[in-house]
């Protein structure tokens, strides 16, 4: 059995079994495709068989870094945005508890976001809520040439400097980018921080199993070994010569194909565990930059539910019939909590006494399941044992496979994302940069 299952016959009754059939072949094709590196964007395929070559060696020398940083610092600030930020964020809220911060002893650094947003408050309140704490920082970019990340950056190193000298600073920084490119580079040479290269051939979004999603989590005590095991067993039920019944992510990526094509062009990825937000956050950056694009693809969105059933639950009930939902299950929760029974029975729920919360949440989930379905729309279910290093890697893999299958089997290069230099050089030109100039003038005439 998979570790990851992948369940498809909630989409019939919407699509007719041949359907799928139409477009079995396809999607295997596009698996080759990625195998044989015969399609678009072949310069970005490292990813594919990047987590069997992860040598042991390389994995201590990640974790030698975090634990120098770790015995460094209490917070540590994790710079970048997208591809260099989403898979770190994903794996660590899945894995951490909500509510670490409250308890009194932290045996870990505390990792913080910066970079993946513009917000001077958001920064500012960093700073001031780190003075206290001793500090260090990773930053992330692959280009080294990101707005977010380099303001951010810029504001980070100034803090960690005035704190500790230049010296001490260099000890405290360290740099994940291009092995030759980009300003990041050349400023990690010239300060003298410790480095590690995001390979060519691997883009942003299909970086987490880098240094990139490897670092910031060995510094939280993320056991990054057995991500990356999660990923090799799942390189190896993906690959392109397991039949279409074995293999999870052919099976996804023509379920979504086929349901795309008549027309279903929203898919909603849904969560019923709120640390699992951040995954449709990568999910979302995944599928987006890969397949918007040349007027196509579906949209990726997310809910998280239950809560989401009390605001969006009506639109997907009731609204406009273009929505796929696919389900993240997580079949056991990490600890055990039962509802017990209560003498007075004011609130009724005498009916739940004996039953843990989860076996509630996945009632709630299958009678979702069946609602959503009912109202016409399809259901794909993605089912993991529990949240662990090992299961996560497994799942990050499959999306980042069946992703590129989706992309091939659509017809677009899921390795390209040309659409998102527009907004950059409006950004450019209506903040003065050298060589804006003109269109900075017909920008502001438009304002
Ligand atoms: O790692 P970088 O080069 O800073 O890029 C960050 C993100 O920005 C994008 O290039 C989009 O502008 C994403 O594809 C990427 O993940």
């Amino acid at each position: 059995m998979s570790i990851i299952k992948v369940s498809i016959d909630k989409i019939y009754g919407i699509l007719e079994p041949v359907d799928l059939e139409l477009i079995k072949e396809r999607v295997e094709v596009s698996n080759r495709m990625l195998s044989d590196g015969s399609g678009d964007g072949n310069d970005f395929l490292g990813w594919v068989d990047l987590p069997e070559q992860i040598t042991p060696a390389q994995l201590d020398a990640v974790n030698d870094c975090a634990k120098s940083l770790a015995s460094l610092a209490e917070v540590i600030v994790v710079i970048g945005i997208g591809g260099s930020y989403l898979g770190a964020k994903a794996v660590l809220e899945a894995m951490s508890d909500p509510f670490q911060l409250l308890h009194k002893k932290q045996d870990k650094p505390i990792v913080l976001f910066a970079g993946q947003n513009l917000s001077e408050d958001y920064l500012y309140e960093l700073l001031a809520a780190t003075k206290p704490y001793k500090l260090a920082a990773i930053v992330i970019s692959k280009s080294g040439t990101t707005t977010e990340p380099a303001v951010a950056f810029r504001i980070v190193k100034e803090e960690i400097e005035t704190r500790y000298g230049k010296a001490e600073a260099a000890k405290r920084i360290v740099a994940v980018t291009d092995a030759k490119r980009g300003a990041l580079r050349t400023l990690a040479t010239q300060e003298g921080y410790a480095t590690f290269v995001i390979p060519d051939d691997i883009g942003g979004r299909y970086s987490v199993l880098t240094p990139v999603g490897l670092l910031p989590l060995a510094v939280a005590g993320i056991n990054i070994g057995e991500l990356v095991r999660g990923a090799q067993d799942m390189a190896k039920m993906t690959a392109a010569d397991v039949p279409f019944d074995e293999n999870p992510a052919v099976q996804y990526a023509a379920a979504r194909n086929a349901l795309y094509k008549k027309g279903y062009k929203i898919e909603i990825l849904a969560s019923y565990d709120p640390r699992l937000q951040y995954v449709s956050e990568w999910w979302k950056q995944l599928y987006g930059e890969s397949e918007g694009k040349e007027g196509k693809g579906i949209f990726p969105a997310s809910v998280t539910l239950t809560a989401d059933l009390h605001s969006m639950g009506q639109y997907i009930q009731q609204g406009e019939r273009t929505l796929i939902e696919t389900v993240i299950s997580v079949e056991k929760p990490r600890h055990s909590l039962k509802i017990d029974s209560d003498p007075d029975n004011l609130d009724g729920l005498n009916y739940l006494a004996g039953k843990r919360i989860g076996e509630v949440n996945l009632m709630a989930e299958m009678g979702t399941m069946l609602a959503h379905v009912d109202g016409g729309v399809p259901n794909i279910r993605i089912e993991i044992p529990e949240l662990n290093e090992y299961y996560l890697g497994a799942l990050l893999y499959f999306f980042e496979k069946s992703c590129g299958i989706s992309g091939y089997t659509l017809g677009v290069n899921p390795f390209d994302q040309p659409g998102v230099e527009a907004y950059k050089k409006n950004m450019f030109a209506l903040l003065g940069k050298p060589g804006y100039e003109d269109e900075g003038k017909l920008l502001r005439a438009r304002l």
